[in-house]
């Protein structure tokens, strides 16, 4: 009864935005051919879609590429040139978001003066010139992590998931983490990854159709809204729970200094007492809640691209070292001040940013007015979804890198072998564009970049075998959905020497 309410209503309703769009404007981009009333609904990839809009962007020969989705019209840019011109150029019209129903996050606000409150917020305890105050904090846990990884390197893919979820919850509520049993990182990892699976464009269509709630699951779209029913309760619990614990010891004058703690003794001597302090209050549980959600898998992964990187690389790997030891030594372990005398490793983060793309399809912006691109017309109310792995664009673009496969810290560096600023940066890109722009891009540098130094220093990174004793195959293959993860990481991580066993022991008996 209901598949058939669907089929007589979707073609109407297909029929008039359609006959919208069309009026006297130009034509729309090229794209894959839409089926009678249903569009592309059914092209929607919702398995590893990435692939698919890589095709497209070939078949096609267009780094413009529009799909017919009838309640919400899909554009796919794949080109540094298309996203900067109108993410970043025309950003007034393309910061809105396709809203999901993570109502508490800042990342997926539509652009309204409420999500301004609270970018204002977040930007302020994360831009580039107040970040280093968290190095301090983002040093011991790299610190710890090898400490982790020298005594039981098949699980590395864990250890590298709770070094970067504690740095994060320390920063945010002074919390320590201790192993990866903690009833926060269930509920953080729970909750991410069913919002990572159903932000899928095409997975979400849906979403716009909420009198189709009941519609049979193997219905394309219809899984996303299951899915962040099923998390919804891990989302509001991640957001709450830290939040309220944290609070508890700021009155009972317990808390150590964190992000929550000051932002709510800020809001305290400003708005105390006032109607504003429980507005304000709300907003700082959503910032720190989103300093999670936001930071967590997409650090994860750069990092894991990274030790990928290494195993598939040796040479690269020895070059690092090399440096490392000339500059570092063997008889202490590299501080992020150590950096700037360190080019190589520089240009080592910057291609572990680009090899493997965290974000494959960005997250998607969009539009508010109709526009026109290069003799099309763009409508109003698209998606726009930037693919940053598109083969002919972006981070895996032959011109701007070539053997864009191949992991070259090289590329970045001159003949003097310092970094080379006439080479795209893959952070002006890997962190979207515009107005929208990551707000964590200063602070997750900054982890990943001690990270690297301080794994690379005291580690030799092979394929190594997992927690199974099975060989770990190495492959550049990715698997998620807004975050992709490599599907294989190495496990083969060998002290270098004994002086760096030696480093490694001094460091456990260190307080976090
Ligand atoms: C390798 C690590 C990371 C990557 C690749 C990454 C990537 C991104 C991307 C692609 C966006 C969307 C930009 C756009 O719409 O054009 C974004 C937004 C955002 N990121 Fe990150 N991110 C990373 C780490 C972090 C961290 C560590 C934090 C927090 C501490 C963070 C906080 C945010 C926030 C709050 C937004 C939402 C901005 C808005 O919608 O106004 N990110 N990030």
């Amino acid at each position: 009864m209901i598949v058939l309410l669907l089929l007589a209503i979707l073609p109407v309703l297909a029929l008039i935005l359609r006959s919208k769009r069309s009026r006297s404007h130009p034509p729309l981009p090229p794209g894959p051919k839409p089926w009678p009333f249903i569009g592309n609904i059914l092209d929607m990839p919702t398995v590893q879609p990435w692939k698919k809009y890589q095709e497209w962007c070939k078949e096609y020969k267009s780094d413009v590429i529009f799909l017919d989705i009838p309640t919400r019209p899909t554009i796919i840019l794949g080109s540094a040139k298309a996203c900067f011109d109108l993410l970043d150029k025309r950003s007034n019209i393309y910061s809105d978001r396709v809203v999901l129903g993570w109502n508490f996050s800042l990342a997926l606000m539509p652009y309204t003066p409420r999500w301004r409150a609270h970018r204002r917020m977040f930007h302020q305890e994360f831009y580039q010139g107040t970040v280093n105050k968290y190095r301090p904090a983002q040093r011991q846990h790299a610190r710890a992590l090898l400490s982790w990884l020298s005594k039981d390197p098949q699980n590395t893919r864990q250890y590298i998931r709770q070094f970067v979820t504690s740095v994060i919850f320390f920063v945010t509520y002074g919390r320590k983490i201790d192993s990866m049993d903690d009833e926060y990182i269930g509920l953080a990892q729970g909750a991410v990854v069913g919002f990572s699976q159903a932000s899928i464009p095409g997975a979400y269509w849906i979403e716009f159709l909420p009198f189709l709630r009941h519609i049979p699951s193997w219905i394309p779209g219809a899984a996303s809204k299951k899915l962040i029913k099923k998390h919804r309760p891990l989302t509001v619990s991640m957001v709450d729970k830290p939040y309220t614990e944290a609070k508890i010891a700021i009155n009972n004058g317990t808390a150590p200094p964190s992000l929550a703690a000051s932002l709510i003794d800020r809001n305290i001597r400003k708005y105390g007492g006032t109607n504003e302090d429980p507005v304000y209050d709300q907003v700082i549980k959503n910032v720190t809640g989103v300093a999670y959600a936001a930071g967590a898998d997409t650090t994860t992964s750069a990092c894991s691209s990274f030790l990928l990187a290494m195993a598939m690389f040796p040479e690269v790997q020895k070059r690092a070292q090399a440096e490392l030891d000339r500059i570092v030594g063997p008889s202490r372990l590299p501080d992020h001040d150590d950096l700037v005398h360190l080019p190589y490793i520089q240009a080592t983060v910057m291609e572990a940013m680009r090899w493997m793309a965290v974000t494959p399809f960005g997250v998607p912006h969009a539009v508010t007015s109709d526009d026109f691109y290069n003799g099309y017309h763009i409508p109003k109310g698209a998606v726009i979804v930037p693919v940053s792995c598109c083969p002919m664009a972006i981070l895996r673009n032959e011109k701007d890198y070539p053997s864009p496969d191949e992991f070259r810290p090289e590329r970045f560096l001159n003949n003097k072998g310092n970094i080379d600023p006439s080479i795209r940066d893959p952070t002006t890109i890997a962190f979207g564009f515009g107005r929208r722009i990551c707000l964590g891009r200063y602070f997750s540098n900054n982890t990943l970049s001690i990270f690297i130094a301080s794994v690379l220093h005291v580690f030799n990174i092979t394929a190594g075998v997992d927690t199974t004793g099975k060989p770990v195959e190495l492959s550049t293959e990715m698997e998620g959905g807004l975050v992709a993860m490599p599907c294989n990481i190495p496990c083969g991580l060998e002290p270098r020497s004994e002086a760096a066993t030696q480093l490694i022991r001094e460091e456990e008996t260190k307080e976090v």
